[in-house]
């Protein structure tokens, strides 16, 4: 049996909650399997980062033709992206596999610690953006790669058309998890704008939503669903893995992947 198949390129969380800790668990719930690239390593838990390594280019370069040469993927993740020069390795690598791919800009932990160098971000758009199917930043993400700000929904469709007219992907995902109110989603795919909208929980523990979010869109897509609908099963997934989140650690906790089992082990 050939299981559908999906790639995360991102950074490793020792704390398990983000990166690709939370990429492959949540790839596992939807019955794909999961691969791993990785970028940089994280001494992290749900307080915060301690210290951040960055994988050698050469090496990031070696797990991507480690993958090529035996594996399949049917749709690609990626997350933690560092420098400039890793920007530019991995995106002339998907570009040359024309697969899937969702793009999350992360740039700073919920906790105020920086993901990214600074040059990056615009590496982000020279690199990555062109050959993604959507690109999911959250609103501080957003803000700073548009020079604008975002208060309204009006404002989040604004930018999702931005993403595509000046950054160049084909579509976008403004998440708005940063804004208050319902937790609104606004999807641009270049010709139909859409909203996803649930209630929003009252939790702290959201530490790793944005990993496990485009993590269950890859999945999607690695399962052949359209980009809107793996949208709304990734929105629903999230939703109840936020209602379901852990109290684990002193900080911001996890959220709980295997939120649509609950009750299956006795
Ligand atoms: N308290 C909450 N209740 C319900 N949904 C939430 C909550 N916080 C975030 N979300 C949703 O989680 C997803 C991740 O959003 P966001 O927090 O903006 O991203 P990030 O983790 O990248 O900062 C979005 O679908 C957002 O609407
Ligand atoms: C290694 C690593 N990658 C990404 C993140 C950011 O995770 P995200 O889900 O976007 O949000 P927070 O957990 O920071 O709220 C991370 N923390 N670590």
């Amino acid at each position: 049996m050939r299981p559908y198949t999906a790639l995360t390129i991102a950074g490793s969380d020792s704390g398990g909650g983000a990166g690709i800790q939370a990429d492959i668990k949540t790839m596992e719930e939807w019955q794909v399997y999961g691969m791993s690239v990785l970028t940089s390593l994280t001494a992290q838990n749900t307080m915060g980062v301690r210290e951040v390594h960055h994988v050698p280019v050469p090496f990031l370069t070696a797990q991507l033709k480690s993958i090529e040469e035996d594996l399949p993927v049917d749709a690609i993740k990626t997350g933690m992206i560092s420098s400039k020069e890793a920007a530019r390795t991995v995106g002339e690598w998907i570009g040359a596999r024309r697969k899937p791919y969702v793009c999350d800009p992360v740039m700073v932990t919920a906790s105020g610690h920086p993901l990214m160098e600074e040059e990056t971000r615009e590496a982000l758009s020279e690199y990555l953006f062109p050959h993604a199917d959507v690109v999911t930043p959250n609103i501080p993400e957003a803000e700073t790669l548009l020079g604008m700000s975002i208060k309204t929904e009006a404002d989040m469709e604004e930018a999702a058309g931005l993403f595509v007219e000046k950054l160049g992907s084909r579509g976008a995902l403004i998440k708005g998890g940063h804004l208050e109110g319902e937790a609104v989603d606004v999807l641009y795919d270049g010709e139909i704008m859409r909203t996803y909208r649930e209630a929003r929980i009252k939790t702290d523990n959201t530490h790793g939503t944005g990993c496990t979010y485009a993590s269950a869109i890859a999945a999607n897509l690695a399962r052949g669903r359209t980009l809107p609908a793996a949208v709304e099963k990734s929105k629903h997934f999230i939703t109840e893995a936020i209602r379901h989140s852990f109290d684990l650690g002193s900080g911001s906790g996890p959220t709980n992947h295997w939120a649509g089992r609950i009750g299956e082990i006795k």
